[in-house]
């Protein structure tokens, strides 16, 4: 019988021994082996990264790895990989504890053959085929391979353990499949089956990998997030989990229609250990049930309302564009030296039907979330751009600077979409500047020096937004063709009065000079603080003690008051 070449991986340092082996199997054995030699730890593991093995013939004295540590290191590099040990005369014992520690044979040096050799190494391997079955068996589900009971049990501990040395929240999702029962009963077991192994499927893509996900057995599922930074982190996800089990489902030709009902426990808030975390969850479930199915519940009552705030805002934010409830008022600009308006900052004001004006920092957050910030972010821009451009054909120099958020600025299209808007507006490159954050800068470097240089390359100007409160990496600094950095108002707000403040904003005007850039400070509310602003030569100035952010008709006033520039 020809059965199909082994690969086999022999660890040997000493050149008699390894030749030994390697003549045995050179004499033509069935079925063949190809060996392959290493004679350290270090190029065994080159091989195993590269090549598929069947097998590994372990010598445990080598020179860079010893005694039963060798077989350690090894099995916690391939534990998948069927091992048998090389161990001297002498070494009866040591033979035994590597038995014990996972090598599934071992062979005592010069007191075996060929067929000695070759029984061992099928043994071994269908040994370690045995092992992995019976693993599966105890802790996988036999219908959709996800982990049993018992593994999630041992899972959840470990991710408890781990949040808690973390000081992290962690969430376990009780899910069960709505209306299975009645599926299963009208059109057969083997349908119901089918469907949960595509549910099954379908949970696994809705999680990261670090994640679990569990069949506790009938149609209900267990999901462990291991590490959660927010509550909306698991709202995210479960809406994940109803949006892709709500898919339709073809079986045999018939299209179904499922969904699912979620119970949410958070750790340490909804219980400190698995069972009682299962247990909320479980109660959480059956009120996600009472409220209609296709939903979720958190366990606590708090968090329900926290979710379905959010949930709320949501949905009015993503009607708040159609419906043309947004507008942006214009804070002005002035030069310190000429003290005179020179520009404006438009900041997005939101005219919500009950609530009234909602600012920016109870919506840019969520809006970065969805991705809503992306169309946001266009029509603030459109909107900036052409206001500007009215203005300016009424006879005033104007710059405008334009918020941009991360998630808009690492946009693939994000210049192009630029270069759009300039052009349907009409307004000079020249008089835009685009304001950004420390955070969306920093994130990746390289891109960013790239997509920066094309705005420049553009004409556009571009300023550092609430400088001093990110990363501060005053290296990057150098790199990046910046050419204004607005001093957080965090700073201005003390410094006729904290020392700290008035040497760190002295230092950034300072600094930012030394590199040829221009200053804004922003939040200027008192006299004195301009005082300040003017005797350190900070050269533009932003607040409410020049100015409110105005409405645009108000602005118009403003322009006509201040008479600025006028060609
Ligand atoms: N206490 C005090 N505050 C002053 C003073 N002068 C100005 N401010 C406020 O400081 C904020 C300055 O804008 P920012 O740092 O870019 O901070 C902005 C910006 O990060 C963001 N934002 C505003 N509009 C947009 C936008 O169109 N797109 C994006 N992505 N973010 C925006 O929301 C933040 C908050 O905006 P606003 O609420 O309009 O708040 C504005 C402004 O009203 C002052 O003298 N004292």
């Amino acid at each position: 019988m020809n059965l199909p070449p082994l690969a086999v991986l022999l660890i040997e340092d000493n050149p008699a021994d390894a030749r030994l082996v390697s003549e045995y199997f050179a004499e033509g054995s069935d079925p063949s082996c190809l060996v392959t030699h290493a004679s350290t730890f270090a190029e065994a593991v080159s091989f195993l990264e590269g090549h598929q093995y069947d097998v590994i013939l372990l010598d445990l004295s080598l020179p860079d790895s010893h005694g039963l540590e060798t077989l350690h290191r090894m099995h916690a590099y391939a534990p998948q990989m069927p091992i048998i040990v090389f161990t001297g005369l002498d070494d009866d014992e040591l033979a035994l504890s590597a038995m014990r520690h996972g090598a599934q044979d071992y062979l005592l040096k010069g007191k075996f053959d060929l067929n000695l050799l070759i029984r061992a190494i099928r043994y071994t391997m269908e040994r370690k085929r045995a092992e992995a079955e019976i693993k599966q068996l105890a802790y996988y589900d036999t219908l959709t391979g996800l982990p049993n009971r018992t593994l999630l049990m041992d899972r959840l501990r470990q991710a408890l353990v781990q949040a808690e040395r973390e000081q992290r929240h962690a969430a376990v999702f009780f899910l069960d499949l709505d209306r299975f029962k009645s599926i299963n009963d009208s059109l057969g077991h083997s349908f119901g089956d089918q469907l949960l192994q595509i549910v099954a499927r379908r949970l696994k893509e809705c999680i990261r990998s670090s994640d679990t996900v569990s069949r506790l057995g009938g149609d209900e599922f267990i999901v462990v997030l291991n590490t959660l930074h927010s509550l909306e982190d698991a709202v995210r996800i479960a809406r994940k989990i109803i949006d892709a089990v709500s898919v339709p489902i073809t079986i045999e030709g018939h299209e179904l229609f499922s969904t699912v009902s979620i119970g949410i426990s958070l750790f340490p808030a909804d219980g400190a250990g698995e069972e009682s975390l299962l247990k909320s969850a479980d109660l959480a479930m059956y009120r996600a049930k009472e409220r209609g199915r296709n939903t979720y519940q958190f366990f606590s009552q708090e968090m329900n309302q926290r979710a379905l705030a959010r949930q709320q805002l949501e949905t009015q934010l993503r009607r708040a564009l159609q419906h043309d409830e947004f507008a942006l008022h214009y804070q002005p600009l002035i030069d310190m030296r000429s003290n005179r308006l020179i520009g404006m900052e438009a900041l997005l004001r939101w005219q919500h039907p009950e609530r009234g004006m909602v600012g920016p920092d109870e919506f840019i957050p969520l809006a970065e979330e969805t991705g809503l910030i992306i169309p946001i972010g266009e029509w603030v821009l459109r909107t900036a751009c052409a206001q500007t451009k009215t203005w300016q054909d009424e006879g005033y120099r104007l710059r405008v600077g334009v918020n941009i958020s991360a998630r808009q600025f690492k946009q693939p299209d994000f210049v192009a979409s630029v270069a759009t808007i300039l052009a349907e507006t009409g307004l000079p490159p020249a008089t835009l500047e685009l304001e950004l954050t420390e955070t969306a800068l920093v994130e990746n470097i390289a891109e960013t020096i790239t997509t920066l240089n094309r705005l420049k390359g553009m004409g556009i100007n571009l300023a550092i937004d609430d400088f001093g409160t990110g990363y501060s990496s005053l290296s990057y600094l150098k790199h990046f063709p910046i050419d204004r950095l607005k001093i957080d108002r965090t700073f201005i707000s003390e410094i006729s009065t904290n020392s700290d403040d008035a040497v760190i904003a002295e230092t950034i005007i300072a600094m930012a000079h030394s590199l040829r850039k221009s200053v804004v400070a922003e939040g200027v509310e008192h006299q004195r603080q301009l005082d300040f602003l003017s005797l350190k030569e900070c050269d533009e100035v932003q607040g409410f003690y020049l100015s409110k952010p105005l409405p645009p008709e108000t602005f118009t006033h403003f322009l006509r008051q201040q008479s600025p520039d006028r060609d």
